[in-house]
C-alpha cells in the first residue's frame, strides 16, 4: 500500500512539472515579443486622465521643437486616451514616409473631420482603398497635366478680375487673406464647373470664405471628445453642433454647383457634347464616372466630399501662403526691391503678367520657398496614424497613435540649413535642384509633405502661387505706372502671426 502511495505521487509530482514547464513555456513564449520589443518613446510626466493636454499652448510647433531638445528627435505625450508621437528630425521622417510609407499611410478621423467629410469619404481623410481610389481620379483625371493646360484661361481670367476689384478699392483696407482665397476659389470653381464662378445670382467664393473660415477655427478647437471617446456624447465644446451647422451650408453650395452642371449636361447638344470631349471640367469627369453603367466606382456622397477637399483645402492653404509671402516681402524691404527689379525686367513696366513669364520669376519663386520654409502651412503636415505597431529610431510606435511630422522644425534645423531663422530667399537660387526641390523626395525641406500621402494639389498650387503673387506685386506695388504702391501697402490687412 505504501508502495502504492509513493508510486501515485511519483506520478503526480512528474504530472504537476510536466503542466508547470509546458504553462512556463507557453507564458515565455508570450511574453518574449514583448520584453524584447522596443520601449515607447521618452516623453513628459502627465496628469492621470487628462494626460499632457493643460500643458500644452498656442504654437504647439515651437513647444514641440522644445520639448525636443529634452526628450530628443521623437517622443510621446498623451492626450487623454489619445497616445500622440511627435517627430522632429529627417532622418526619422524618413522612417515613416519612405521606409515605413505603407504602415504609416493611414490618418485617424476626428469628430469634427468625421463630420465635415461625410464620414470621412474624402481624399484628406479616407484609408486604403477608397483613398487609392478618390487619388487616383483626383491626380489623373482632374489635376492632369492635359487639363491643368486646358485650365490655364480660368487662372489667367480669375487672377485679371482680382487685379481689378484689388485697383477699384486701393485707398480702403484691402484684406489679401480674402482676396487670395476668392480668386484661387473662383479658379477652383471654374475648373469644377467648366467656365463660371457663379451660379445664377450667387458668387460662390464669398460664400466658401465664409463657411471655410468657420470650418478652420472649429478645426483649430482641441476637442475633448476626440481626447475622452466617453464623453463625446455630451459634445461638451459644442464641436459637433457648431462643424454640422457648417456641413449644412457647404453641402448645399455643392449640390447647387452639382445640379448647375447637371442641366448644362442635358442642355448640350450631340455636336457640343463631342466638342466638349477635349476639355472635361472636373465636375463632368465626376458625374460621368458616377454615371457608369457597369458598376460606378463613385457615389454623390464621394463626389460632394471630393469638390469639399478641393475648394476647402486647395483655397485656404494658397490664401494663408500668400498672406505670409506678403508679410514678409513688406518686412524685408530689400527683398520686395528685388521681386520688382525681376518683375520689371521680365514682365516691363506697360504689361501684364501672363503664365509664360512665370517660370522666369526665379528671384520671386525662391521668395515664396523661403517662406514655405519659415511657415509651412500645416506645421505637422496632416497627422498620419500606424495600421500596426513599428519601430521607429529605436522605439514602439503602436498602431492608431497619432504621428505629427514637425516639418516647422526641420525646416530650421541647423544641421542643414546656414542661418536658419534669416529670411534668405537667395539661399534658393544657390543651391542645387535636390536641395531645392519640395516634391517631397528632400526631407529637409517638405512643406507638401512626402509619401503616398503628398499634396496631390501641388502642381496648380504651384502655378496659382506664383501668377497670384506676380500680379499683385507687379501691379500694385509701384511696377505698373498706375499703382500708388505705398497706399495700397499701407492699406494691406495681414494675420500672419509669428
Ligand atoms: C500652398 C498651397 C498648399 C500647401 C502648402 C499644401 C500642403 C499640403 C500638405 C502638407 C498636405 C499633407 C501631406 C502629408 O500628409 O504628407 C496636403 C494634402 C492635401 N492637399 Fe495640399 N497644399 C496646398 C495646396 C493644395 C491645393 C491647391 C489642393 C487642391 C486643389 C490641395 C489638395 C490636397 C489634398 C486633397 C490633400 C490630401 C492628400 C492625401 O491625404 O492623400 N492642396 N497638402
Amino acid at each position: 500500500m505504501t508502495h502504492l502511495n509513493s508510486l501515485w505521487l511519483w506520478w503526480l509530482a512528474i504530472l504537476v512539472i510536466t503542466i508547470s514547464v509546458v504553462m512556463l513555456g507557453i507564458l515565455w513564449s508570450k511574453l518574449k515579443p514583448l520584453s524584447s520589443s522596443s520601449p515607447l518613446p521618452p516623453g513628459p510626466r502627465s496628469l492621470p486622465v487628462v494626460g499632457y493636454l493643460p500643458f500644452l499652448g498656442p504654437d504647439l510647433h515651437k513647444q514641440f521643437t522644445n520639448m525636443a531638445n529634452t526628450y530628443g528627435p521623437i517622443f510621446k505625450f498623451h492626450m487623454g486616451s489619445k497616445l500622440h508621437v511627435v517627430i522632429n528630425t529627417s532622418e526619422l521622417t524618413k522612417v515613416v514616409t519612405r521606409d515605413q510609407d505603407h504602415t504609416f499611410a493611414n490618418r485617424n478621423l476626428t469628430i469634427a473631420a468625421s463630420i465635415i467629410t461625410y464620414g470621412g469619404q474624402d481624399i484628406v481623410f479616407s484609408n486604403n482603398s477608397h483613398w487609392r481610389k478618390l487619388r487616383k481620379i483626383f491626380v489623373h483625371e482632374a489635376l492632369s497635366n492635359k487639363n491643368l493646360a486646358a485650365c490655364s484661361y480660368f487662372r489667367s481670367n480669375e487672377v485679371r478680375k482680382t487685379i481689378k476689384n484689388v485697383f477699384g478699392k486701393l485707398g480702403t483696407s484691402i484684406d489679401i487673406r480674402q482676396v487670395s482665397f476668392l480668386t484661387e476659389s473662383n479658379v477652383l470653381t471654374s475648373m469644377i464647373l467648366g467656365n463660371t464662378s457663379t451660379v445664377g445670382s450667387r458668387h460662390l467664393g464669398e460664400e466658401l470664405h465664409i463657411v471655410s473660415t468657420n470650418i478652420s477655427e472649429i478645426f483649430g478647437r482641441p476637442n475633448m471628445s476626440d481626447f475622452f471617446p466617453k464623453l463625446a456624447w455630451f459634445d461638451l465644446q459644442g464641436v459637433e453642433r457648431d462643424m454640422k451647422k457648417q456641413l449644412k451650408m457647404m453641402d448645399e453650395i455643392i449640390e447647387s454647383m452639382i445640379e448647375q452642371r447637371t442641366k448644362l449636361n442635358s442642355k448640350m447638344s450631340h455636336d457640343e457634347v463631342c466638342d466638349h470631349e477635349e476639355k472635361k471640367d472636373f465636375s463632368q469627369i465626376l458625374l460621368e464616372l458616377k454615371n457608369q453603367e457597369d458598376g460606378s466606382p463613385l457615389d454623390i456622397t464621394h463626389i460632394k466630399a471630393l469638390l469639399l477637399d478641393v475648394m476647402i483645402v486647395g483655397a485656404e492653404t494658397t490664401a494663408t501662403l500668400i498672406e505670409w509671402v506678403m508679410t514678409e516681402i513688406m518686412k524685408n524691404l530689400d527683398v520686395m526691391k528685388r521681386v520688382q527689379e525681376e518683375l520689371e525686367e521680365i514682365v516691363g513696366l506697360n504689361n501684364i503678367v501672363e503664365e509664360y513669364h512665370l517660370q522666369k520669376l526665379q528671384y520671386l519663386d525662391a521668395t515664396i520657398k523661403e517662406t514655405l520654409r519659415l511657415h509651412p502651412i500645416l506645421p505637422f503636415l496632416m497627422p498620419r496614424s500606424p495600421s500596426k505597431d513599428c519601430t521607429v529610431g529605436g522605439y514602439t510606435v503602436p498602431k492608431d497613435s497619432t504621428v505629427l511630422l514637425n516639418v516647422w522644425s526641420i525646416h530650421q534645423d541647423p544641421r542643414h540649413w546656414d542661418n536658419p531663422l534669416e529670411f534668405n530667399p537667395d539661399r534658393f537660387l544657390t543651391y542645387h535642384e535636390a536641395k531645392k526641390s519640395y516634391n517631397g523626395n528632400n526631407l529637409n525641406f517638405f512643406p507638401f509633405g512626402s509619401g503616398r500621402r503628398l499634396c496631390p494639389g501641388l502642381p496648380l498650387a504651384e502655378k496659382m502661387l506664383l501668377f497670384i503673387l506676380a500680379s499683385l506685386l507687379h501691379s500694385l506695388t509701384g511696377v505698373c505706372p498706375r499703382a500708388k504702391s505705398m497706399t495700397f501697402l499701407k492699406n494691406l490687412v495681414l494675420h500672419s502671426r509669428n
